[in-house]
């Protein structure tokens, strides 16, 4: 079964100065493992290299059928295209987004653990809302902190995709599918794996059965 966009792995690269050539790659593996949403984000490279890698990105996603989302910079997504957007509380507000990108773009909003703000995103035209840190990122270990309940609450009051993100593994990804997540992004547990494709495979798997706990 060929998950829908908004359902499953959403694969986020590493922020690294790799070799333009190893990302791809690995994103390439993570694709192979069952991911069909991938996220571009940079927060280590210049606007001219950040372009040259998400065109890269951009032209690997569509010939293996994947979709890829830039994240914080909208004005890269634009001008290549790409197939959305990721925003959090620094970045363009979602409407903008809407206008510039058009109504068949997706556009990702972070909530981080507050409902408020996805409830705003949801009324400004959001695709999905993402909620987390749920557990200790390595990448991002000073992320705010919800709990569960946050995800069975969004799921009650919200009609949009819902994505958890933040220190999530194969083996706690199950909990945040049982709360309530649509799709698990994750970086460290697929991309610092020595086997990314069985990596992203562990987690694409969490949503094939029935009971993913
Ligand atoms: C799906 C998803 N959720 C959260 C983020 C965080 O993005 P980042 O740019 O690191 O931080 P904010 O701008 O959201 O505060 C993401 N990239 N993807
Ligand atoms: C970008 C972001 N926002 C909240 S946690 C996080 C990083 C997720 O990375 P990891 O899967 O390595 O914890
Ligand atoms: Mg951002």
């Amino acid at each position: 079964m060929t998950p829908t966009p908004l359902h499953g792995l959403y694969a986020i690269t590493p922020d690294t100065a790799l070799p333009l050539a190893t990302l791809i790659e690995q994103v390439s593996a993570t694709i192979a493992g069952g991911a069909r949403l991938i996220q571009y984000r940079d927060k280590t490279h210049g606007r001219d290299e950040r372009r040259r890698r998400a065109s890269a990105l951009l032209a690997g996603c569509r010939a293996a059928g994947a979709l890829l989302i830039i994240n914080d910079d909208l004005d890269l997504a634009v001008a290549l295209g790409t197939d959305g957007v990721h925003l959090g509380r620094d970045d363009p507000d979602p409407r903008t987004a809407r206008e510039r990108l058009g109504a068949s773009a997706i556009i990702g909003v972070s909530c981080y653990d507050q409902l408020a703000p996805a409830e705003t995103a949801a009324a400004a035209g959001a695709s999905y809302v993402a909620f987390g840190s749920f557990f200790p990122s390595p990448t991002k270990p000073n992320a705010a902190r919800p709990n569960l309940s946050l995800l069975t609450e969004a799921r009650r009051r919200l009609a949009l995709p819902l994505v958890a993100i933040g220190g999530i593994t194969s083996h706690n990804g199950g909990s945040l599918i049982a709360a309530g997540a649509d799709m698990l992004a994750v970086v460290t547990g697929v991309f610092d794996q020595p086997d990314i494709t069985a990596a992203a495979r562990a987690y694409t798997d969490l949503f094939l059965s029935g009971d993913p706990l």
